[in-house]
């Protein structure tokens, strides 16, 4: 049967490796000359300037559709997820790397229709890996097949996550990384919808498991994750995290 969505998640695709130029022609300017207050702006007009693009080419095509972005939500739209196909975008994730060029920078758009993430897509700029979920069709990475690592050790290993060993510095890609199989988990409190959309669905895919900090289900609003590659590990997890609270994404907007 035909999939309804292909054609969003080809475009997806696409306009993610465009950004992806983008982004590695920014990180191009010669950076031994530059200061960090110059870098940091140069990031943010890089950030806008992919939006717009990925935000004015779905117009184009699909423009019934709805949109989620980092830089648009910073200037003031909302963030409430409705059942309407909404594009959720992080235009650079990894903003922190990209002022260090620290080679990790990603481009991030899930994909949600009733509240429900239907494809996510997270390109890591730098190493051209493309990272590619469909729900219910399996993770890929530039088209091959992903799966979690099967260490059910609860002596964890390979922890990518926040809290003491910085990971990858963007949570797409520490996302994907639990996805491949090369890390066992990775969590974080202080993360966006924009940044774990995408990356919630490649780590499913590939079998893995997504819980709220405090054992309960995500909540992709809740700005607070833990994405592991199997419950034990996930639970070992949560056992080590003193979580907190922070306001949420779709929280109502101060007037
Ligand atoms: O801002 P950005 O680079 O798109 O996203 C980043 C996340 O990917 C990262 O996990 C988090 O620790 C940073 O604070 C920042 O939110
Ligand atoms: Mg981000
Ligand atoms: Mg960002």
């Amino acid at each position: 049967m035909a999939d309804v969505w292909q054609s969003s998640m080809d475009h997806a695709v696409a306009v993610a490796r465009k950004a992806g130029e983008m982004v590695r022609g920014a990180l191009k300017d010669d950076r031994t000359v530059m200061t960090k207050s110059s870098a940091v702006d140069l990031v943010t007009q890089t950030d806008q300037k992919v939006e717009q693009l990925i935000i004015q080419s779905v117009k184009e095509k699909f423009p019934t559709h709805r949109f989620i972005g980092e830089e648009s939500v910073a200037a003031g739209e909302s963030c409430n997820l409705t059942d309407d196909p909404t594009w959720i975008i992080d235009p650079i994730d990894g903003t922190t790397n990209f002022v260090h060029a620290f080679p990790f920078v990603a481009v991030s758009i899930g994909f949600s229709v009733n509240k429900q993430v239907e494809f996510g897509v997270v390109y890591s700029c730098l190493e051209d890996k493309m990272f590619t979920a469909r729900r219910g069709r399996g993770a890929f990475c530039n088209g091959e097949p992903l799966q979690v690592s099967e260490q059910t050790d609860a002596l964890v290993t390979h922890l990518t996550c926040v809290f003491r060993v910085r990971g990858a510095g963007t949570a797409a890609i520490n996302m994907c990384l639990v996805a491949s199989g090369c890390a066992e988990a990775y969590y974080e409190i202080g993360i966006h919808v924009w940044d774990v959309a995408a990356g919630s669905l490649i780590v499913s895919e590939a079998g893995g498991v997504l819980l709220d900090v405090d054992g309960g289900d995500v909540d992709l609003m809740s700005r607070r994750i833990v994405a592991a590659n199997n419950r034990t590990i996930a639970e070992r997890i949560v056992k080590e995290i003193e979580s907190f609270t922070l306001q949420r994404d779709d929280a109502p907007l101060q007037s």
